[in-house]
């Protein structure tokens, strides 16, 4: 679409990024404009294998967004929160727990993270076809084109090619989860926004800081949108958390448990929450752009055994085969009862959820 014919929309203005030494995560950086090629595949495969192996999490630099176009999803990514009046909000809002999927609006204060101390953060989420099977309100209609095209952008040029990567890693043939992750198939991968907003220091306090409590993604693939608000943290194998750092134009990409699953545990879900940004940042909001993606509705999440990789490493399973839910069924669960269910206390940092049959953590 020309430059010239897009719609006016408020430019959205992020904090400057921190000039705070903090403890960052050490994640390798994937330059996906070299998967055009099989020569180029061939080379990354390893490279993407042994980063989701370890870490979880790795960088997406040169996916085909210039800077400008960039910042212009977050000012789109703002319209939602900024541009849309509360009353508005709540007729949108999704009915997460019985629906299972999350689309729409979750509004400010829906889950709870500690001591009563509820959440400040909204998320607008859309259906990847964007309005094929979702209404949206007022001030998104202009966007509606654009947002089409984000989500395409995100599932052909940078979601497909990962899972390409992904499958080589395994020694699959390269379309193996390609064929699972349809654009147009029965299933809620989907663009999310979302803007948290600054909390009082009572909030802060209660809640160790603590904005979105640790969690695995329940999808198979996140992308996050690099944003210069420090407060996304994971967890390390040695038990730390470390921040993720700010790279301009770069995507930030995890794994979740749907590819874990189906991995038999070689791909990892890596625990990661969001906390309060260092001192420089505090007082700001922070807007944020992502694709969660997962398999169509029908595939179960069980390992794949045919895999050559994974029949010499060994599997990790998290269930039986014959009783590993499929995606359909592992979302509904993940998402009614995320931040709703009664949660056990197990220790300290730690509360349990048993979600079709399988323990799900989460980290205070
Ligand atoms: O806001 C972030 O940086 C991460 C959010 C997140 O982990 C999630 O929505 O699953
Ligand atoms: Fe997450």
């Amino acid at each position: 679409m020309p430059a010239a014919t897009l719609p006016q929309i408020p430019h959205y203005v992020a904090a400057p990024p921190t000039t705070e030494e903090l403890e960052w995560a050490d994640l390798p950086i994937i330059d996906i404009s070299k998967a055009a090629t099989s020569e180029g595949r061939e080379a990354l495969a390893p490279q993407v294998r042994d980063a989701m192996r370890t870490h979880g999490f790795l960088y997406i630099i040169n996916h085909g967004y210039t800077q400008a176009q960039t910042d212009r999803i977050f000012d789109i990514a703002d319209v939602p929160f900024a541009q849309v009046p509360e009353d508005e909000k709540k007729r949108f809002a999704g009915d997460i727990k019985k629906t299972g999927s999350y689309r729409g609006y979750k509004l400010r204060q829906y889950w709870h993270i500690n001591n009563g101390v509820k959440d400040q953060l909204e998320h607008y989420n859309l259906h990847r076809s964007i309005n094929e099977v979702q209404e949206h309100p007022q001030a998104l209609q202009p966007l509606l084109p654009e947002l089409r095209a984000f989500a395409e952008h995100n599932h052909y040029d940078v979601l497909h090619p990962i899972l390409r990567l992904l499958a080589l890693g395994l020694e699959l043939p390269e379309d193996t989860f390609v064929k699972t992750h349809g654009f147009n198939a029965k299933g809620e991968t989907y663009v999310r926004f979302m803007k948290y907003y600054p909390r009082t220091a009572e909030e802060e306090s209660l809640t160790n800081n603590v904005w979105l409590k640790g969690h695995t993604d329940f999808g198979t693939i996140t992308i996050l949108y690099s944003q210069p608000v420090s407060a996304l943290q994971i967890l390390s194998p040695d038990g730390k958390w470390r921040w993720v750092r700010h790279v301009p134009n770069a995507l930030v990409v995890n794994a979740g448990d749907g590819m874990e699953f189906l991995s038999g545990g070689f791909y990892r879900a890596t625990i990661h929450r969001v906390v309060q940004p260092p001192a420089d940042q505090r007082g700001h909001t922070r807007v944020g752009a992502f694709y969660f993606a997962m398999t169509d509705d029908d595939v179960k999440l069980a390992p794949l055994k045919e895999s050559p990789v994974l029949q010499r490493v060994g599997i990790a399973r998290r269930f039986e085969d014959e009783d590993a839910p499929t995606t359909e069924q592992w979302r509904r669960g993940r998402t009614s009862a995320y931040g709703q269910s009664e949660l056990k206390k197990k220790d300290e940092t730690v509360e349990e959820e048993v979600i079709n049959g399988v323990v799900v953590k989460h980290y205070n």
